[in-house]
């Protein structure tokens, strides 16, 4: 009866990997229960999720080596893997919501989410051109959210200013505001092959040893129009999560990793730890720090316990 939060399955958003091909389902190594996906299988585990009631997804798209360049073209073929799965996903099942990722990262060759100089420094601006570009190719395929989580400055209000003036002033934007350097995404770029081939993304994503860096990023990307800001990882940052929800009115995602979830399963494997209760305890504990959305790939298995 004094319970203060209680997790329930339309807090979740289940991020899936799309792969080419047909009749693909091949598992992730570092994220046991979580699969690449070609388009005809994604479509039916998305029914079934969607049955679990999850109601949104966050896309993320493997890309072959030979379709990967240094400028990320691929990210904004008004016909490539993410724009076509948008389009047959909101064709199947139109209530579901989708996101998609706006970042380089899986379009690279280099594995970074810009576009890089010869001295391998991110190009900011000429960057979020592209991801202006990228972000409208979603909105046309039918995204209902774009998401960049690539964490260039001024993407937010460029990407806003040009979905607005293509007229779709319905498409939200899910800002990656305050999204760490962290050591936790190894398992997520082990899924795209996407881990940076030189150097790290220390110089444009946040230091981890920084907090009030946090509430600066946040008041820029809702000043640009963001609809929802994302803190992530989520679990070795619940103190951030909760500075950025007093801070702000809009509501905050968690993005629950995979390296998060990777160590659940790996001590879930070993025996060592009751794998249920302490899912349900670790995304507790996000919606407790101040959540209102929470990423994870859990998310399938959540919404059978809480059936
Ligand atoms: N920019 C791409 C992106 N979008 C989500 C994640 C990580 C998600 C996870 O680890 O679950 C990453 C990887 C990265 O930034 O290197
Ligand atoms: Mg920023």
């Amino acid at each position: 009866m004094v319970r203060e939060n209680t997790l329930t399955v339309n807090d979740l958003i289940y991020p899936m990997f799309v792969t080419e091909g047909k009749a693909q389902k091949v598992e992730i190594t570092s994220m046991p229960g979580c699969y690449r996906y070609s388009l005809d299988l994604l479509l039916k585990e998305i029914a079934e999720v969607f049955e679990l009631g999850i109601n949104a997804i966050a896309l993320f798209p493997v890309i072959p080596e030979n379709k990967k360049d240094d400028t990320g073209t691929q990210s904004y073929n008004p016909d490539g893997l993410i724009q076509q799965t948008v389009k047959a996903i909101k064709q199947a099942i139109p209530e579901i919501v989708v996101i998609t990722d706006v970042a380089l990262d899986p379009f690279t060759s280099h594995g970074h989410d810009g576009l890089v100089d010869e001295n391998g420094t991110i190009l900011n601006d000429p960057t979020v051109e592209v991801l202006v570009k990228m972000a409208l190719s979603q909105a046309a395929a039918g995204a209902d959210f774009v998401a960049p989580s690539d964490m260039m400055d001024g993407r937010i209000g460029a990407i806003r200013q040009a979905l607005d003036a293509e007229g779709y002033i319905n498409v939200g934007i899910l800002a990656y505001s305050a999204k760490y350097a962290s050591a936790y995404y190894g398992p997520f770029r082990d899924a795209l092959d996407s881990a940076p081939k030189f150097g790290d993304k220390k110089t444009y994503q946040m230091d981890a040893a920084n907090a009030k860096e946090a509430l600066k990023e946040i008041e820029l990307d809702i000043a640009e129009g963001a609809d929802i800001i994302m803190v992530k990882p989520a679990l070795a940052y619940l103190d951030i999560i909760c500075r950025v929800k007093s801070a702000t009115n809009l509501p905050v995602a968690a993005y629950n990793v995979s390296g998060e979830y990777a160590m659940i399963k790996a001590a879930a494997q070993m025996g060592w730890i009751d794998e249920k209760q302490v899912i349900l305890e670790s995304l507790t504990s996000m919606k407790r720090a101040g959540a209102d959305l929470i990423l994870t790939y859990f998310a399938k298995e959540v919404a059978l316990m809480l059936m």
